[in-house]
């Protein structure tokens, strides 16, 4: 067993049928709209996507899970529109999900997402900022052109979510030069770095459908809250998680000394090994590549501080909290929904 709390007899649960169903639905019309890039952000959006080598070489590469194109269609699907309905939604999501993770890999100095160098570490700094940039921006410009007589409705709400996307990453960046963080500041800020936008996600389907309030409000806290389990398992992964299947390099929030949810916990709540935790982030005496074995006791240490066991629960329990928030949404797409709610907990990558 790696990262979840799943009993060793336990299968990992399968891949949802709709993320592989959606992708091929969305894949065309992604690739349409970055093409619409200028040549250097088009070629470097397409080696990140996973479309091609550095080179330029054609590739089936891992672009990443899809999820929150799948919620955007199945937000259609749950207005009752057709799937088509929510595939410039879904564009849109995408590529602010890709801008946000080209941007964040630079901020944080990783050089490894997806299995492959990552952007920054290819191309350097300035190109991914203007990748992330380009994306950002043709992200609005995909769901403006949608066709849909609901289209300015859900681009306010692609800039709200990405609004709120930003500010969550601010309270990020801002929380390393802290060591007061409290539980529910954490929460906060997990609830803007990856809350909004899979709530964006599941809400944009269905305000492209011309949707009801209950409805877009229900999808919305659908995915606000499988956006928390999302970041609490991510969080977890990070920490003990198997680099070889999570394709990122392992232990990169502690080594940075990041504030993460299983961490925040563990200091907040973990007594004499939380506080012996706060005075390891506060300190300066680690970090480097020489550092593992001082990073592996401290991934011991929020582990004995009760900081894996409470995320992989709280994760939990915001599913089950998704899961009711569907109780109107017509069936066929609300198991859909569920479906890759629990796949978001329990997953490996
Ligand atoms: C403004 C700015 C820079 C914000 C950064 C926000 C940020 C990077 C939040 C983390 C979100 C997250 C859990 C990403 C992994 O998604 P995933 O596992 O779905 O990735 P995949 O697409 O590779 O599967």
């Amino acid at each position: 067993m790696t990262a979840t709390m799943r009993p060793a007899a336990e299968a990992a649960p399968a891949v949802p049928a709709a993320l592989g169903r959606t992708r091929d639905t969305v894949q065309p019309a992604l690739r349409e709209a970055v093409g619409r890039l200028d040549e250097t952000s088009r070629a470097i959006s397409a080696y990140h996507l996973g479309w091609t080598e550095a080179d330029g070489t054609p590739v089936s590469g891992n672009g990443g899970k899809a999820v929150r194109p799948a919620l955007a269609v199945l937000s259609a699907l749950a207005a009752g529109a057709p799937a088509e309905t929510g595939v410039p939604g879904a564009v849109a999501v995408e590529l602010v999900h890709n801008f946000s993770l080209v941007h964040d890999d630079l901020m944080d100095g990783d050089t490894e997402r997806r299995h492959r160098p990552t952007v920054w570490a290819l191309w350097g700094a300035p190109a991914a900022i203007l990748t992330g940039d380009a994306m950002l921006a043709l992200a609005q410009e995909v769901v403006l052109d949608s066709g849909s007589p609901h289209a300015i409705p859900a681009a306010r709400l692609l800039s709200e979510t990405t609004r709120r996307l930003i500010h969550g990453q601010v309270l990020d960046v801002q929380f390393e030069q802290r060591d007061d963080v409290t539980l529910p500041e954490c929460l906060s800020m997990a609830g803007g770095k990856t809350g909004a936008l899979l709530s964006g996600s599941a809400a944009i389907g269905a305000v492209l459908a011309g949707a009801p309030a209950e409805t877009v409000d229900a999808l919305a806290v659908f995915g606000e809250e499988v956006g928390l389990a999302f970041q609490l398992v991510d969080d977890v992964l990070g920490i003990w998680g198997d680099a070889a299947v999570t394709g990122k390099p392992v232990y990169s929030d502690l080594r940075a000394r990041k504030k993460s949810l299983p961490v925040t916990y563990a200091v907040t709540h973990g007594g004499a090994k939380g506080r012996e935790l706060a005075e390891w982030l506060a300190g300066e005496e680690t970090g480097g590549a020489a550092d593992e074995a001082e990073l592996a006791r401290v991934a011991a240490l929020v582990e004995s501080a009760g900081g894996r066991e409470w995320a992989t629960a709280e994760a939990a329990r915001r599913v089950a909290t998704a899961e009711r928030a569907l109780s109107a949404i017509p069936s066929g797409p609300r198991e859909e929904l569920i479906d890759i709610a629990r796949f978001i907990v329990h997953r490996e990558a």
